[in-house]
């Protein structure tokens, strides 16, 4: 089976059915993401590869998904830390953020300082709503990242890269390749530049969905949320 990529627009009007008609609320969609997130972790930084993991958060739901991931990452045993720079205000964050103060993962303030001393890192910054040139404070971010040597998983896209056209020319993200992605739902477009593992996440999508949007429902293994799944030169799993 062949999974087609699935446009920006077309996962914003994915996310709008699930929860307009699929009876879904964001906080359940984000869960499952998140949960879907942690388990690719798991499979590429298993514990014993070290535990201390740095998740950087967006200020969008992407960021959200980072949150999520973080919490079942603390469950699991890891230390995860958040560096989350421009904190989402609704409430839906305020509640993810109060749930990791509680399990006293801590909010990082001295990012360089965080990533030299994480054994992995979480790429939660942006995912199918970026639109480039990156704002302040996101360039210098992503540039710390993609020249560390620390290995990262990124979240639904590789931060910095064109959802559609994949990584920019010039500048921060240039030269982002992170060791593996995890796409939610469906993989984007910019995944037909990706070289890494990857995976497929967001175990939620029903016949009405993947009808409607050409994708389909991934096998997932078992009670995995998580399918490790190859991409051809064409973004064609
Ligand atoms: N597809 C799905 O079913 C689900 C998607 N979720 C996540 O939601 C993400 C999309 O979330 P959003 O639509 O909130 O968007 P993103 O989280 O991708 O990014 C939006 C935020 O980034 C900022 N931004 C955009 N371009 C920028 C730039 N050039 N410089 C600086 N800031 C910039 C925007 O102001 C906005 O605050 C997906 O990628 C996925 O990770 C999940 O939370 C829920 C389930
Ligand atoms: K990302």
């Amino acid at each position: 089976m062949s999974l087609k990529a699935i446009s920006a627009k077309d996962a914003a009007s994915l996310d709008k059915d699930l929860m307009d008609m699929g009876g879904w609320s964001l906080d359940q969609l984000m869960e499952l993401a998140g949960l879907s997130v942690s388990q690719a972790v798991w499979r590429v930084h298993p514990l014993s590869s070290g535990k201390n993991i740095l998740v950087v958060c967006g200020p969008g739901n992407n960021g959200g998904d980072g949150l999520v991931a973080a919490r079942h990452l603390a469950q699991y045993g890891y230390k995860p830390s958040v560096f989350y720079p421009k904190q989402g205000k609704n409430e839906l964050y305020q509640r993810l953020k109060t749930q990791l103060e509680n399990l006293s993962v801590p909010f990082i303030t001295d990012f360089s300082a965080a990533l030299n001393s994480t054994d992995f890192l979480v790429d939660a910054i942006f995912g199918f709503s970026f639109g480039g040139p990156l704002r302040d404070p996101f360039g210098s971010i992503v540039s710390q990242i993609e020249s560390a040597s620390v290995s990262v998983l990124s979240v639904d896209a590789p931060s910095s890269w064109d959802i559609q056209s994949g990584p920019p020319k010039e500048g921060p993200g240039a030269k982002f390749m992170p060791a593996a992605l995890i796409s939610l739902t469906a993989p984007k477009p910019c995944v037909k530049f990706y070289r890494g593992r990857h995976f497929i996440g967001g175990r939620f999508l029903s016949k009405d969905i993947t009808d409607k949007y050409g994708i389909d429902s991934p096998p997932y293994p078992g009670i995995d949320q998580v399918m490790e799944v190859g991409v051809d030169a064409e973004g064609r799993l």
